[in-house]
């Protein structure tokens, strides 16, 4: 149990970090256990709740791989991924549009409003937010060349008109944001979340992007836990690559955090959605958690 002052100095710790972030953007990709675990989820919702009351603007970005892939298997829809990508033929993106926008983002925006926050659900088409266009996916052929690989509509971002996010944000609302693209005639793209997360925190000029992921952070030896990188610098990045240190879905995820720290972004966090209370613990501490990756 803590002593009624050590319980203050505990609240004051948060002081600075309230003062440096009032009026600040925080972008958070929420993904993994941390969207399955009801007790993890409370926690994630009651954190953004509480940034938005002492002044900052979190803006979530969600994925749900996990239910796509659930709901998939029960039609019967096989399941298949290029470069950590879902391969996503037109009935694989009616499933992955219900199951994103229809379900998952309503779910949460449902949860935040329950807490006693105000939060609005958007997919990429509400207002043209995220207007996308067709990505192919760069593997290799038999003899090693290089080849563009089609996935069907999975999407990359062509340009974000953050507008719609401003309006809501100006009005005091959390903007919870599902990773579906818009094409030129109205079509639907399938967009990975980590990507939105990352294009987003630059197109609004973010001050943190914060990525919370089911592993502490980024590993030398992913075997061994004392190995982990508590910060890392941009340009050292692609030699962990090359030697094959961050491999398999941290890849996309380390490279979403160069980017937007080439976009602009100040500070980037991979962290562990494990841990309840992760973002608070990030955001509010001296201590913070997981792998910061920073500019060079
Ligand atoms: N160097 C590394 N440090 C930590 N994790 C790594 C590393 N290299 C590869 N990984 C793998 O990346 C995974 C995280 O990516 P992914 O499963 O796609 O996350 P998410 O489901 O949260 O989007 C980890 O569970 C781990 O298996
Ligand atoms: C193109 C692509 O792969 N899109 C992802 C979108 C959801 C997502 O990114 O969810 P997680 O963050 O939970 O993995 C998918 O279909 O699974």
């Amino acid at each position: 149990m803590y002593t009624p002052i050590e319980k203050a100095n505990i609240l004051m710790e948060a002081l600075p970090y309230i003062q440096m972030f009032h009026g600040k953007t925080i972008v958070i990709k929420y993904g993994g256990n941390a969207m399955i675990n009801d007790d993890l989820k409370k926690a994630v919702m009651n954190d953004v709740i509480l940034m938005k009351l002492v002044g900052m603007n979190p803006v979530l970005v969600h994925g749900g791989g996990p239910e796509i892939s659930q709901l998939l298997k029960r039609l019967d829809i096989k399941s298949c991924f290029v470069n950590g990508l879902r391969v996503t033929d037109e009935a694989t993106m009616e499933i992955v549009e219900m199951v994103l926008v229809g379900k998952v983002n309503k779910g949460i925006v449902a949860q935040i409003n329950q807490y006693g926050g105000k939060a609005v659900g958007l997919s990429g088409k509400d207002g043209q937010l995220i207007v996308a266009r067709k990505q192919f996916a760069i593997t290799a052929d038999a003899h090693g060349n290089e080849i563009e690989e089609d996935i069907g509509l999975v999407g990359e971002v062509e340009k974000l008109n953050t507008d719609i996010i401003d309006a809501i944000v100006e009005k005091g609302y959390i903007p919870v944001i599902a990773p579906i693209g818009v094409g030129v005639n109205g079509e639907s793209y399938n967009i990975n979340a980590d990507t939105v997360a990352g294009d987003l925190a630059v197109a609004l000029g973010a001050e943190k992007l914060v990525l919370l992921t089911d592993v502490e952070g980024i590993f030398t030896d992913v075997a061994d836990k004392s190995s982990i990188i508590s910060s890392l610098r941009s340009d050292e990045v692609d030699g962990l690559i090359k030697e094959g240190i961050i491999a398999g879905g941290m890849i996309p995820k380390v490279q979403c955090c160069v980017k937007a720290l080439e976009g602009g972004v100040k500070r980037t966090h991979i962290i562990d959605g494990r841990i309840p209370h992760s973002i608070l613990l990030e955001v509010f501490t001296n201590h913070g958690i997981g792998t910061m990756v920073e500019k060079a």
